[in-house]
């Protein structure tokens, strides 16, 4: 069977393959210290052994209350942001229908999201939306704390208790948070709702194959089973390999690339589908990497869309950027362009092929017109895109991303820099225990 592969060749008129192949005994050292736990940052890191840690009753027991939900809600709305929002996203957009919200006969509920902003107007209409509908409520919040999901869960957490009785409610709210400490716990103790746990020694970002993915992502009617298996076999697969696994090379690459003064990486995509799992990457590498005034800046383009948009730039902007290509080598679905007999638009030379071939062109194309520009490529390809290639594919960039923050030399799992906006916006909003905060920032205005 095929796994997921990767391809540095059009990296290597712009770095030394020496260069690169020159970093694996320090990505030795560094899988040894992901895997023992000696390196920085070593309390945070359940996520590397976690795949194959997945029992079967964990499963069941998520699968089962995805059920329930299914059972009683045809709308599911999941409240998180970051971490706690974007792993789940990102693998229901890559796998579900692009029309999903627009079918009818389901089988599953139409997941929505809250507490992924602050926006007045999308809560509004969520509330809105919501009224006629029968909804419960996937809370996900590691501190409890955070502003933007706890304001989104009072809000909706109101208005199920004033649509159900409050005994009813309780079966409608599940509730994703620490084991022992924050808000989140303690009112989830008291109301006795269904509960998981997020591990302390596992970040947000990292947390997509904990109940914080699995069980919204179970909601949707992916099969978790396969997610699971998917990432598990690449946790073998970089153990058995180690620097010489697909991670270890991009972890190189990457940070060659980086020192040789490409201070942007562009994440793209040919298949809308995974406009999300790129999302969740830039959580993945900007918050692991981005400290110490040091880090790749972590961006992202939808093609053939964004070429039509960022293609200029790429091809002749500033020479500071190189692009990974997430490619997928064959689609589920087939489509076939047709004749037209009066060939105004020309395309008749495209009659009989498959979309794909197109799209797989245009991949080509732009690859070499880009690496002619100056923008090196790394091409990461999985043969589809289905649950068990996700699972691979989201371990390959945890476990790079490990290995890469490591080679960059700084702690790869905290954020520190995410808190400096919390203190101001607290500051302003002139939360109590911020007083002298408040003063300070009030004096700049
Ligand atoms: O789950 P919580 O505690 O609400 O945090 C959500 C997100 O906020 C951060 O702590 C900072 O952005 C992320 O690391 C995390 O994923």
């Amino acid at each position: 069977m095929e796994n997921l592969k990767i391809d540095i060749s059009k990296t290597l008129s712009f770095v030394s393959e020496e260069k690169v192949a020159g970093y694996k005994n320090e990505i030795a050292s560094h899988i040894k210290a992901l895997q023992e736990k000696t390196g920085k940052g070593n309390d945070f890191l359940g996520w590397v052994n976690l795949p194959s840690s997945i029992d079967d009753a964990q499963l069941a027991d998520i699968e089962a209350t995805a059920a329930n939900l299914k059972a009683k809600a045809d709308v599911v709305v999941v409240i998180g942001i970051g971490g706690s929002y974007l792993g789940a996203r990102a693998v229901i957009d890559a796998l579900s229908n692009s029309f999903d919200h627009l079918m009818t006969d389901r089988k599953n509920p139409v997941v929505v999201y809250a507490g992924q902003n602050i926006g007045e107007d999308y809560t509004a209409e969520l509330l809105d939306l919501l009224k006629d509908k029968s909804f419960a409520l996937v809370v996900i919040s590691k501190s409890g704390t955070t502003t933007e999901p706890a304001i989104a869960f009072r809000l909706l957490k109101e208005m199920l208790e004033s649509k159900y009785s409050k005994e009813e409610s309780k079966e409608r709210i599940v509730a994703i948070t620490d084991a022992k400490k924050g808000a989140l716990r303690t009112l989830a103790d008291q109301e006795g709702y269904k509960t998981y746990v997020i591990p302390d020694d596992v970040g947000g970002r990292f947390s997509v194959l904990t109940p914080v993915g699995l069980l919204p992502i179970a909601v949707a009617g992916v099969d978790i089973r396969a997610l699971v298996k998917g990432a598990q076999d690449m946790e073998k697969i970089t153990t058995e390999e180690a620097e010489n696994s697909a991670a270890a090379t991009y972890a190189a690459v990457r940070n060659e690339l980086y020192n040789s003064g490409k201070g942007t990486e562009i994440l793209v995509n040919y298949q809308p589908k995974l406009h999300f799992v790129a999302e969740w990457w830039k959580q993945l590498y900007g918050e692991s990497e981005g400290k110490e005034n040091k880090g790749i800046f972590p961006a992202a383009c939808d093609f053939s869309t964004d070429l039509h948009s960022m293609g200029q730039w790429i091809q002749e902007g500033v020479r500071n950027i190189f692009e990974t290509i997430l490619t997928i080598s064959t689609p589920n679905r087939k489509v076939e362009i047709p004749t037209d007999s009066a060939n105004l638009d020309g395309l008749n030379f495209l009659a009989g092929k498959r979309v794909d071939e197109v799209n797989k062109m245009a991949e080509l194309g732009t690859l070499l017109a880009h690496v002619d520009g100056g923008v090196p490529n790394i091409k990461v390809e999985i043969p589809e895109l289905n649950a068990y290639y996700l699972g691979q594919l989201l371990y390959f960039f945890e476990i790079a991303c490990g290995i890469s923050g490591y080679i960059l030399g700084v702690n790869p799992f905290d954020q520190p820099g995410v808190e400096a906006y919390k203190k101001n916006m607290f500051a302003l909003l002139e939360k109590p225990g911020f007083e002298a905060e408040t003063a300070a920032i009030k004096a700049k205005l």
